[in-house]
C-alpha cells in the first residue's frame, strides 16, 4: 500500500483525489492537510498544516492541490523528510521548483504536472509538434472563475513548449503597441513570447485553444475538462511512479508509454 497524505483535502481538487485514492486497491489515504478542515471527523485525519500531518502521520507520498501562494512551503516541509511529492498546484517558478528539489533528502521526488489529464498533455504535445511551421501562436485558455491564478500553468507551460520548438522568425502579428489607451492588455499577457488570453467565467471547469497561423491557414487544437474526474487517472499514475524516481520530474508525459 502507498500511503497519501492530501493537501488541499477539503478543495475541489483535493476532495477528487480523496475519492479516487479511496477508490484505488494499492494506495491509501493516511491523512488530510487543510487549514478549514482540520479536525472535521472523518475516514482520515486532517491535519492544519503539513508540519502537523507528517509529525504524526507516516506517509510515503503528499499530494498536493492547495494555493499558488501556500505550495513551496508546503513541499518545504515534505522534501527534506523524503516524503515523494506530487504536486498539481499551478504558478510555482522554474527556479523555485528547481531550490525545492535541491532541499530534498536522497532519493525524494519532486513531481510536478501543470496538467494531469492525457488530453491536456496531447495537446502540448501537438503544440509542439506544430510550432516548427506556423509563424504565429496564441494560447487561450478559459477556467472557472474561482481560479486563483492566470494565466493558467497549463497555458503556460504551452507557451514554453512553443517557444522551445518554433524557428526563431519573429512573428508578424501585431502585439502591445495596437492596444488602444484604456484597453491594455487587448492582445493577452507575453509568456515566452506567446499571447496567452484568460477567460474566467462560470460554466467552465478547464478548456485552452491553441491557434496556429500562417500564410492563409490556421490550425486549432483545443482541450476541454468538463469534470475533474479527468485528472484523476494521471494523479494515481503519478503516485505510483513517483516511489521509483528521485529529483524534479515535470510533466505527466515523463509516466506516460
Ligand atoms: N495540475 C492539474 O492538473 C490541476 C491543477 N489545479 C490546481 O490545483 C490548485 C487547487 O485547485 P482547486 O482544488 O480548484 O482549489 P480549491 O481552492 O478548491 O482548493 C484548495 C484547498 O487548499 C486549501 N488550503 C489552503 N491553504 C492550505 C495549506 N497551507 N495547506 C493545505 N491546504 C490548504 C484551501 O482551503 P481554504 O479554501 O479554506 O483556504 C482549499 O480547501 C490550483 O493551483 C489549481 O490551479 C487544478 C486542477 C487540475
Ligand atoms: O485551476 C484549475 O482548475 C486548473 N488548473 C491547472 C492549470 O492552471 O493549468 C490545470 C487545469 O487547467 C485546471
Amino acid at each position: 500500500m502507498i500511503r497519501v497524505a492530501v493537501a488541499g483535502c477539503a478543495g475541489r481538487m483535493g476532495s477528487a483525489v480523496v475519492d479516487a485514492v479511496t477508490a484505488a486497491e494499492d494506495v491509501e489515504i493516511v491523512c488530510g492537510i487543510d487549514p478549514h478542515a482540520s479536525g472535521k471527523a472523518d475516514a482520515f485525519p486532517v491535519f492544519a498544516t503539513v508540519t502537523e500531518a507528517l509529525d504524526a502521520v507516516e506517509a510515503d507520498v503528499l499530494v498536493d492541490f492547495t494555493q499558488p501562494a501556500v505550495v513551496a512551503a508546503n513541499l518545504a516541509v515534505a522534501l527534506p523528510r523524503g516524503v515523494d511529492c506530487v504536486v498539481g498546484t499551478t504558478g510555482l517558478a522554474t527556479a523555485t521548483l528547481e531550490e525545492l528539489a535541491a532541499s530534498a533528502a536522497d532519493g525524494t521526488c519532486l513531481f510536478y504536472a501543470p496538467n494531469f489529464t492525457t488530453g491536456a498533455v496531447l495537446m502540448m504535445e501537438f503544440a509542439r509538434a506544430a510550432a516548427p511551421y506556423f509563424p504565429e501562436a496564441e494560447v487561450i485558455e478559459f477556467h472557472h472563475c474561482n481560479k486563483k491564478d492566470a494565466p493558467s500553468g497549463t497555458a503556460v507551460r504551452t507557451a514554453q513548449m512553443i517557444a522551445e520548438a518554433r524557428s526563431p522568425r519573429v512573428s508578424a502579428a501585431p502585439g502591445r503597441e495596437t492596444e488602444m489607451p484604456g484597453a491594455e492588455g487587448a492582445r493577452g499577457a507575453l509568456v515566452d513570447g506567446v499571447p496567452v488570453h484568460a477567460v474566467r467565467s462560470m460554466g467552465y471547469v478547464a478548456s485552452q485553444e491553441v491557434i496556429f497561423g500562417s500564410l492563409g491557414q490556421t490550425l486549432t487544437i483545443r482541450h476541454d475538462s468538463w469534470d475533474r474526474t479527468s485528472y484523476m487517472p494521471g494523479v494515481l499514475l503519478g503516485i505510483r511512479s513517483v516511489g521509483e524516481r528521485e529529483g524534479l520530474i515535470v510533466g505527466l508525459e515523463t509516466f506516460m508509454d
